[in-house]
């Protein structure tokens, strides 16, 4: 028992709200249909009510700053008033039309954009478009952030007063605060650095650290106690410069403010686990479900006045918290430990939905293995009850949670002995594609006789008002089987008639019929369940719905065969089949815990396996495996890099191997930097591959440099997340600059990612530039070298 005061804290909320309500706020908003006011109502509803929830729980305080109306970086950006220059912002533009500025981009004035021609230079249109920020993943989430733009001499200067009135604001409705926000050193590493001249970001650190000071100072002046400064790079592997910036930087932040909790998450601190625990904070919060080997160091190293916050419930993932393994880590810390101790989730819980409340699609035995965002402050306060002895063993919270981790142990529902021989029988080379690469690419170029730089797009068209009606009624059963399937179908054929009309050359069927590229085959596939509202914010107003892998995996019948065969029925064109990829369908579902992650990405890879090859035998010439996660999976420590590529590249060929030479396999991927794993990405060899690379500017193909990608690929030329409309001048640049270090013969011509997002007017409009570019380029080509086309 310990001799300290236990007390209970998350690192944050989801902010989305249990009905999206601030999707769809933000929504209308950006559609014009409600002000800033009516907005910030909505924000300031959801924040009283998840503070609310987090005091009905017994939490010590209600932690405030985790709120933002897009993004918490993008948030910090103008708390420490760096928004980037490039903007351009008239004085007096309001705070939130400048914050969705940088989340959105800002489209070129029409005029503007038709002044240009093929003579003008790139700059010339600074101040007029911008696009947005650039987006990339949080960590090894699915969370997307926007990267703060640094100069060499961008200032820093206090200048958002969001945190201060929220601060307030939950003051003013009674709650104990704990602020909370990302610390400089995290800041500076997640941010990029731009201009002519190269230079080290961490030399920033000088300016940044007053502004921090003068945040702390001001909090502490509104009376908070404690600010949780998150610094999760603490869990990987740094430069040494930036390890040691450490020390200094919270000697100075220590001074002004309240009590400083660092709070570190995803990842074990290793060699950075003395210094953690020695830094002049008064607080150390530890993630003891990515590293419950590590918490007996962190009692060991840790002073014994400060606070010890251990992360014992799992916030990245959905099930309840088997209170005897929590309790079986936290008794020796709270024997060791002297100083106080705080219960909370491994990271914030804005990585799970919000409550299980309404979940009546899951039956009740499934429903009891899990715990959402409330559920899991629950079970915070029954870990404190049990621990510091206020209940007994006989607490029936404390049996109904035995019996329902029990009952998932032994379900029969979990194993398939059927997937498990799949598994071990499988035939030595599953994995290997019958030729290589170059034979199949002159089976192939015989095939479908495209021309250079062949155009296509990644799968998705504008995901409608309509088409979401059309699949809400079919939900509700308003909508029957058979005019829900009329309705896509009529998408289909839409979408593959403006496709031959803009004179795209391999087309797709658009994903009309599939909610999300993920829930889609989790529907499908047996071993997976999926909620009524388990919504998870992904970027913005965007949110998913990740399926629960919960059993072995099998698939019970064709997933995407009707749709694909008949799109490929309207055109003489080729139709890519479209897939999501194994590695995909395990990183962007709740997984199970209960064994491996390769194990279980290795079942769903023979389910799509099957799939690949039920599309080849309906006559589907082209299969794209899209992998966009493949990256995020990565372990946040190098270390631990290659077993996961081998098993992540082995699932994917498994998955995309079983077709003959003639079939061309695609695969797609993005959000992410590539330039460190592009030789395991060419291990996946693909015929295809299709990646993001316009919002960095092409950056990924310097990799290309020192390593050459032995496929074809085809980079994407531009960016799909804002409705801003790319010119064609922009495209040829982009182009150009491709072909120069990738082979002509290999390039392919396609945006970053799928057009769901978009509507259909900018969607066209860009679409019809990209076509145009192409045949530009390839015009240009033929004129140089008519013998090389
Ligand atoms: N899982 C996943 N992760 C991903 C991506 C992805 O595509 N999938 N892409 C990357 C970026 N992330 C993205 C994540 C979500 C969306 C997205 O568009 N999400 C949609 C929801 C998609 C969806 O599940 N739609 C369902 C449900 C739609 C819905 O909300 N329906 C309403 C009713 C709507 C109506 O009547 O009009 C309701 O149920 O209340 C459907 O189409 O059936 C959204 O937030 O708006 C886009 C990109 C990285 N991670
Ligand atoms: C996030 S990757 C998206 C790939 C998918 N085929 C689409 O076009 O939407
Ligand atoms: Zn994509």
């Amino acid at each position: 028992m310990a001799a300290t005061p236990l007390l209970t804290h998350t690192l944050g909320f989801p902010r989305m709200g249990a009905q999206r309500e601030l999707k769809f706020a933000l929504e209308r908003h950006w559609r014009g249909e409600i002000d800033a006011a009516a907005l910030e109502s909505v924000g300031a509803e959801l924040r009283a009510r998840h503070w609310q929830a987090q005091r009905d729980a017994g939490l010590a305080f209600a932690t405030v700053g985790d709120f933002a109306y897009y993004d918490h970086m993008a948030t910090l950006i103008q708390l420490l008033g760096c928004e980037p220059a490039r903007f351009g912002f008239a004085p007096g533009t309001p705070e939130l039309a400048r914050y969705f500025a940088m989340a959105r981009g800002v489209q070129a004035q029409p005029h503007e954009a038709a002044s240009c021609d093929a003579g003008c230079t790139h700059t010339a249109h600074e101040g007029a478009g911008q696009p947005a920020l650039e987006m990339t993943k949080w960590f090894d989430t699915n969370y997307h952030y926007l990267v703060p733009e640094l100069h060499a001499d961008t200032p820093f200067r206090l200048s958002g007063h969001r945190l201060f009135d929220e601060v307030a604001e939950a003051q003013a409705q009674g709650h104990r605060v704990k602020a909370q926000l990302v610390g400089p050193l995290t800041f500076l590493w997640l941010s990029k650095e731009k201009g002519q001249a190269p230079f080290d970001r961490l030399t920033l650190l000088d300016r940044l650290l007053p502004v921090y000071a003068q945040i702390l100072a001001r909090l502490k002046a509104q009376g908070v106690e404690w600010v949780q400064i998150d610094e999760p790079i603490l869990g990987l592997e740094l430069p040494a410069a930036w390890s040691q910036a450490f020390e200094p930087t919270y000697w100075q932040l220590g001074k002004a403010g309240p009590q400083v909790l660092l709070a570190t998450y995803f990842s074990p601190l290793e060699t950075q686990l003395r210094l953690a625990c020695q830094l002049p904070v008064a607080g150390l919060h530890v993630d003891a479900v990515r590293a419950p080997q590590e918490l007996t160091g962190v009692a060991d190293w840790l002073p014994g006045y400060k606070v010890l916050s251990v992360g014992v419930v799992d916030g990245r993932n959905i099930w309840r918290t088997d209170p005897d393994a929590a309790l079986a880590l936290l008794r020796p810390v709270a024997d060791k430990h002297p100083g106080p101790l705080w219960i909370a989730p491994s990271c914030s819980l804005l990585h799970v939905p919000v409550a299980l409340a309404g979940e009546e699609v899951l039956d009740a035995e499934l429903r009891s293995w899990l715990a959402f965002a409330t559920e899991k402050l629950g079970e915070l306060g029954l870990l404190r009850d049990l621990l510091d002895g206020s209940v007994q063993d006989t607490d029936p919270r404390l049996a109904e949670s035995r019996a329902a981790i029990a009952s998932r142990r032994a379900s029969p529902r979990v194993h398939r002995p059927e997937v498990a021989r799949r598994l071990a029988e499988a035939p030595a080379g599953a994995d290997q594609r019958r030729a290589p690469f170059a034979a199949r690419q002159v089976v192939q170029r015989g095939r479908f006789g495209l021309p250079p730089l062949p155009t296509t797009t990644i799968g998705s068209f504008p995901q409608t008002a309509a088409i979401r009606a059309a699949r809400a009624a079919h939900r509700r059963g308003t909508l029957d089987d058979a005019h829900y399937r009329a309705q896509m179908r009529a998408e289909i054929a839409l979408a593959v008639r403006k496709q031959e009309e803009l004179g795209l050359d391999v087309l797709v069927h658009g994903e009309a019929e599939r909610n999300d590229m993920v829930e889609y085959f989790g529907e499908q596939l047996d071993g997976f369940a999926f909620t009524a509202n388990g919504w998870v914010q992904s970027y913005g107003s965007r949110c998913v719905k990740p399926p629960v892998l919960y059993g072995d995996v099998a698939r019970p019948r064709a997933m995407t065969v009707d749709w694909t065969v008949y799109a490929q029925s309207l055109t003489a064109r080729p139709m890519k089949g479209m897939l999501t990829g194994p590695v995909t369908i395990l990183q962007w579902s709740f997984v199970r815990d209960d064994q491996p992650r390769s194990r279980s990405c290795e079942q769903i890879a023979w389910a799509i396996r099957d799939e690949v090859a039920d599309l080849e035998q309906a006559g589907i010439g082209i299969v794209q495996i899209d992998e966009p996660a493949i990256r995020e999976g990565l372990p946040l420590r190098r270390a631990l890099w290659k077993p996961y590529l081998d098993w992540a590249t082995r699932a994917f060929r498994l998955s995309a191997s079983g077709v003959g030479n003639a079939t061309q396999i695609h695969t797609h991927m993005c959000y992410s930097e590539f330039n460190d794993i592009l030789p395991e990405i060419a291990a996946m060899d693909a015929d295809v591959i299709t990646i993001e690379t316009s919002r960095s500017d092409m950056e990924l193909l310097g990799a290309f440099g020192s390593f050459r990608y032995p496929n074809e690929i085809g980079p994407g030329v531009y960016d799909i997340h804002s409705p801003r409309v790319p010119t064609v001048h922009e495209m040829l640049r982009l182009l150009r600059k491709a072909a120069e270090v990738v082979p002509p013969a290999h390039l392919w011509v396609n945006p970053d990612c799928g057009l769901k997002t978009r509507g259909w007017p900018e969607t066209e409009a860009a679409l019809r530039n990209m076509v145009h570019a192409a045949r530009q380029l390839r015009q240009e080509w033929a004129q140089a070298a008519p013998a090389a086309a």
